[in-house]
């Protein structure tokens, strides 16, 4: 399968502090990536390095065959690559549409074209019925697929999703999943997914990356990560989740 990204021994020191040393990560086409780790293991400054918010000491990232390491955000996201904060990034002031409508121009689509495209984004993520809704009047669930839709709306090839499920239902963290799924499989869109919900994490059953005081400790399947012995010892032995 062909690697779309390829993330390799990327370093990030913080004053004293090593939030990610020497992490190395690849995402097929198509496919999810599930990030965990306790708190602090490091799992945003990861996402930060390959988004372009923050710039890696050493290592590098190569997506879609370009060296971006290093890139700012504008020229990352620009290739396909955009992250989904967990705080809210929407409008809360404009509906549903005027929230979509802003990342499909940004795209340089055509004025005739944008509103097929906003409606087309709308029904992929579940938010038909909420088109003329202002963000703020949205429960939180589908705040975050109005996120999700956002980036969708840019055109993402790859989505780097921070704590998607945090604060949301169980019905709602069910939805999620499967909303992520069907974005794989239909767009052919690529996720990374930082995650403390092991339920969640369970759904989509991806490859998962286990990060620890910044360094990868274990990956492969939930059911592999979940009987290697060092994660167990971080997670006090406890089932994860
Ligand atoms: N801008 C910064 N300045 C100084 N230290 C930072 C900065 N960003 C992160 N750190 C430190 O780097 C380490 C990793 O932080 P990071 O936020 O990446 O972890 P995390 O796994 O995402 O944590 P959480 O699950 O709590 O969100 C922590 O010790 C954090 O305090």
């Amino acid at each position: 399968m062909n690697q779309l990204l390829e993330v390799s021994g990327i370093s990030k020191t913080f004053g004293g502090v090593r939030a990610n040393h020497d992490v190395s990560l690849s995402l097929a086409e198509s496919s999810i990536r599930c990030v965990v780790g306790p708190n602090g293991a490091g799992k945003s400054t990861f996402l930060s390095m390959l988004s372009g918010h923050t710039r890696p000491d050493t290592g590098k990232v190569v997506f879609r065959g370009k060296d971006v390491t290093g890139w700012p955000v504008h020229r990352v996201a620009k290739m396909g690559m955009v992250r989904k904060f967990q705080r809210p990034s929407f409008y809360p002031d404009l509906t549903v549409t005027e929230n979509l409508t802003i990342p499909v121009l940004a795209t340089g689509a055509r004025r005739g074209k944008v509103s097929r495209a906003v409606a087309e984004v709308a029904e992929q993520v579940g938010l038909a019925d909420a088109l003329q809704v202002r963000a703020a009047h949205l429960p939180h669930g589908r705040t975050q697929w109005l996120e999700i839709g956002m980036l969708v709306a840019r055109q993402a090839t790859v989505m780097l999703l921070d704590e998607p499920t945090a604060g949301m239902s169980p019905d709602e963290t069910t939805k999620t999943a499967e909303l992520i799924a069907r974005l794989v499989a239909d767009n052919g869109v690529s996720t990374i997914v930082i995650e403390h919900d092991m339920g969640f994490v369970r759904s989509l059953n991806s490859d998962v990356t286990v990060l620890h005081l910044g360094e990868v400790i274990a990956e492969g399947s939930m059911a592999t990560v979940e009987r290697d012995e060092q994660v167990r010892a971080v997670y006090l032995g406890e089932e994860m989740g």
